[in-house]
């Protein structure tokens, strides 16, 4: 084991085995019973990528919200899927094959550019240049608040798409997708996940595309494995309590420590975590 492998697989609360089905079923429970147990609510809203996590995270909400209509009486809870493109989104075509496998109960489309870019100018006139980095982070929180709005204004909660093998790394945007009411994929790792979907018969090409955040418009689809150094099987691995390599625990290890503000709450008077 490296040095803080054991830490880490003990706080994201990794299992080095799962079985697909159990895992499936234990996240739409967990959905139907957040929703039953308050009453007001009556939706869920997550934005769909066309990536892996968003399909299975959207396919969890569906099967809970067909359950829920089916014991409860039809009509009363529905799953909201929201396309949040920034203009036009390179892999649209998976995001038509994802919203196909999930079928929402209502799907809507907010394009997030307007927004963007004027707060972007509102900001530039004040500061100067902002990179593409920097507005990546900003589409990321744009979409964040639109999911906001829909849930305030259906009842609803938002879902976020964070697991094991994105929050090691702190591979997300602060307060942007990394903001969420509740998180069905707590837990798993990327090939986890994978497993999940293929037990499920979705489409390959959604668990077989490669991860991305998709955030600068420089860098259209730029691979996450990229932007961080070191492979999801690595990652998988390394949160399965398996070897990897030195090079491969030190980039993770690294990325865990410099992002521990991310999985915290903003730190008080209180806190010493960072103190260590
Ligand atoms: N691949 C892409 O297209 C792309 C583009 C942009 C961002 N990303 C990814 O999204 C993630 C977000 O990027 P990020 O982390 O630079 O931005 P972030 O906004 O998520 O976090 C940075 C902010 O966190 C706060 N912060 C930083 N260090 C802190 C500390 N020690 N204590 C308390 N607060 C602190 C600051 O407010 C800082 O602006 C990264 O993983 C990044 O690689 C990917
Ligand atoms: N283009 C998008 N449309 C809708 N929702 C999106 C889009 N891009 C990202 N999202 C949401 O954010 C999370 C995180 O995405 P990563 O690829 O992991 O950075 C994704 O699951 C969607 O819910
Ligand atoms: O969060 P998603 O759906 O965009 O998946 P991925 O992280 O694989 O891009
Ligand atoms: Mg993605």
């Amino acid at each position: 084991m490296h040095s803080l492998q054991k830490e880490i697989m003990e706080t994201l609360k990794v299992q080095p085995k799962i079985d697909p089905q159990e895992e499936f079923r234990r996240s739409v429970d967990f959905v139907k019973a957040y929703l039953t147990t308050h009453s007001f609510l009556k939706s869920v809203v997550l934005g769909i990528s066309g990536g892996q996590d968003s399909t299975l995270a959207g396919y969890i909400s569906q099967t809970a919200i067909n359950e829920l209509n089916e014991e409860h009486g039809e009509g009363k809870y529905e799953f909201i899927a929201v396309r949040l493109p920034y203009g036009e989104q390179a892999d649209e075509d998976d995001c038509l094959v994802a919203l196909d496998f999930i079928k929402p109960s209502r799907t809507i489309r907010v394009n997030i550019k307007a927004a963007v870019d004027a707060s972007e100018a509102a900001v530039e006139k004040e500061i100067g240049d902002i990179n593409e980095f920097v507005k990546g982070n900003t589409k990321a929180r744009e979409r964040m608040k639109v999911q906001y709005d829909i849930a305030a204004a259906c009842n609803g909660v938002v879902v976020g798409t964070d697991h094991a093998a994105e929050a090691v790394t702190g591979f997300f945007t602060k307060y942007g997708d990394g903001a969420a009411d509740i998180l069905p994929l707590y837990r798993l790792n990327k090939r986890q996940g994978k497993s999940i979907l293929k037990m499920l018969g979705s489409p390959e090409r959604l668990y077989q595309k490669a991860p991305t955040a998709d955030l600068e418009s420089d860098r259209p689809q730029l691979p996450d494995e990229e932007a961080l150094g070191v492979t999801y099987d690595a990652i998988d691995d390394y949160l399965e309590g398996k070897q990897v390599s030195d090079k491969d625990a030190e980039t993770i290890e690294q990325w865990f420590m410099k992002t521990r503000h991310k999985r915290e709450e903003p730190v008080t008077v209180f806190d010493d975590w960072w103190k260590r």
